[in-house]
């Protein structure tokens, strides 16, 4: 298991070219590496699945027309595993975080947000990241039967109480309000962390 317990985690979602890696990436930027940690869930299953085809990892991680071509297999693979454990992909994404604050930043069903809050139940921060189809179209988005229609696109669309929802439909000022906005949550949130475990909070 990990060798250092998180203060928070931040439980990303949201549909594909929403801005999941772009916001991530700014928010840890934010709270730096030193602190805070990118864990994908999708990173276990791909190294896996590249590993079964003799295909490249790194491109498959990557977010180009490879990636796409085996999306749906994949999402077939990860299904089949999930159903045997819910939490395979989730145990093997964090299994060397160290830092304190870890982002999660492709969760798409509801076993992982389950198993999120059965395992870390009081730091858990769901946040949803929304775009129009329009925004997600100029980002290369095409609708595709049996991806965009399905569990890993929709599995979040109902049932979860987001903590936090970012629009991100391009605006740079409407953007920058609401990591702010996200930033201040999380600091309040280890402050009721660090009170309850009566830590001092830093300076
Ligand atoms: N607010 C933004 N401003 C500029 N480019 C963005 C913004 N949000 C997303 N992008 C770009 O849109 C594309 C899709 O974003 P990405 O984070 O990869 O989406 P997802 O991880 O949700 O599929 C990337 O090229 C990314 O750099
Ligand atoms: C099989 C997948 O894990 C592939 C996910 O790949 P990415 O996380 O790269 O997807 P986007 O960034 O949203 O485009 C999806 C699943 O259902 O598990």
């Amino acid at each position: 298991m990990t060798s250092t317990q998180p203060r928070i985690i931040l439980l990303f979602s949201g549909k594909r070219k929403s801005g999941k890696d772009y916001l991530t990436d700014l928010i840890q930027k934010r709270l730096t590496a030193e602190m805070c940690c990118i864990l994908r869930l999708s990173a276990p299953l791909k190294q896996q699945y590249a590993k079964d085809h003799s295909l490249d990892y790194e491109e498959l991680l990557g977010s180009g027309q490879y990636k796409e071509s085996y999306r749906a297999d994949m999402i077939r693979w990860g299904e089949m595993k999930r159903q045997q454990d819910s939490g395979f992909f989730c145990r093997l994404a964090i299994k060397h975080a160290t830092q304190p604050i870890w982002i999660i930043s492709d969760c798409r069903r509801m076993s992982d947000v389950q198993w999120f809050h059965e395992e870390f139940s009081d730091r858990c921060i769901c946040v949803r990241v929304e775009a129009s189809e329009q925004t997600r179209s100029q980002r290369g988005w095409r609708f595709t039967t049996g991806i965009d229609d399905a569990e890993s696109e929709c599995g979040l669309d109902e049932g979860v109480k987001f903590d936090y929802i970012i629009r991100n439909d391009g605006a740079d000022d409407v953007l920058e309000k609401q990591l702010e906005d996200l930033l201040s949550l999380i600091k309040s949130r280890e402050d009721e962390s660090n009170a309850q475990n009566n830590i001092k909070p830093e300076k």
